[in-house]
């Protein structure tokens, strides 16, 4: 029998500053490791910021891994963690131990008990010694680390990249892929980086709010890098 779709986005419709971004756009997403491509101003960041909640379409419905995307958008924290482009947009605490607390607590651990995992849970990641470090002290790319493990001590079912790789140098983008490539969860990754698709499932790309091209890496990123440099 075939699996429900974890994602489905059915006619969606999404304007913002007066602009449609997505243009009744249907997707059923059941695959594992999904990418996102496409020119700037695509409607990337936008379709991904209605499976957390972010944005609520105009038109159409968008379930994700069992919740409405309209009704139950209070619940979906829960489900999708979400990594932006920027670490300084989502850290919010001194120092690393607090920053994790405070992810254990929002998944609901009672603050003592928070406290006390912190350090347990960054040992999970290797980054114990990283506690009680200031989270300004932190390279971009610790940063960018640390969001991913907040994140993911929550224990999302999906996990959204939006752009993860954008300031970051080769070898720790590489870590980055390494740690990704290696969860449990379903992924969407949101990248202009096209090397960064290999080994994913199902690539979609977006083209002025509208799909594009839609299937395996090999064929829809040759297809998209031969049509970004005829527009060069
Ligand atoms: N905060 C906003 N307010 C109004 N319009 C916005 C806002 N953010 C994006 N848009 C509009 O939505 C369109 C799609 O933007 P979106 O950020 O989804 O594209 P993207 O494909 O992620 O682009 P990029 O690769 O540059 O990050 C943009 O062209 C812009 O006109």
């Amino acid at each position: 029998m075939p699996h429900a779709p974890l994602i489905r986005l059915e006619n969606v419709t999404l304007t913002r500053g007066g602009r449609v971004v997505l243009d009744a756009v249907s997707l059923d997403i059941t695959e594992r490791r999904v990418g996102l491509i496409g020119t700037n101003g695509s409607g990337k960041s936008s379709l991904v910021r209605l499976l957390n909640g972010l944005l609520a379409a105009d038109k159409g419905r968008v379930s994700v891994h069992g919740l409405d995307a309209s009704t139950q958008a209070s619940e979906l924290p829960r489900k999708v963690g979400f990594i932006f482009q920027n670490p300084d947009h989502q850290i919010i605490f001194p120092t690393v131990a607090e920053e994790i607390a405070f992810s254990l607590e929002q998944a609901g651990m009672p603050r003592r008990q928070a406290a006390k995992e912190a350090v347990p849970a960054l040992a999970r990641f290797q980054r114990a010694h990283w506690a009680e470090r200031p989270v300004h002290a932190l390279s971009e790319g610790e940063k960018q680390f640390l969001c991913i493990i907040a994140v993911l001590v929550m224990k999302p079912a999906l996990l959204i990249l939006d752009e993860p790789f954008s300031s970051l140098d080769l070898p720790t983008r590489r870590r980055l892929e390494t740690l990704v490539a290696g969860l449990e969860q379903q992924v969407i990754l949101v990248a202009h980086e096209l090397d960064a698709f290999a080994g994913y499932d199902r690539v979609v790309w977006l083209h002025e709010g509208q799909v594009r091209g839609d299937g395996p890496p090999g064929e829809i990123i040759p297809a998209y890098r031969a049509f970004a440099e005829a527009l060069a």
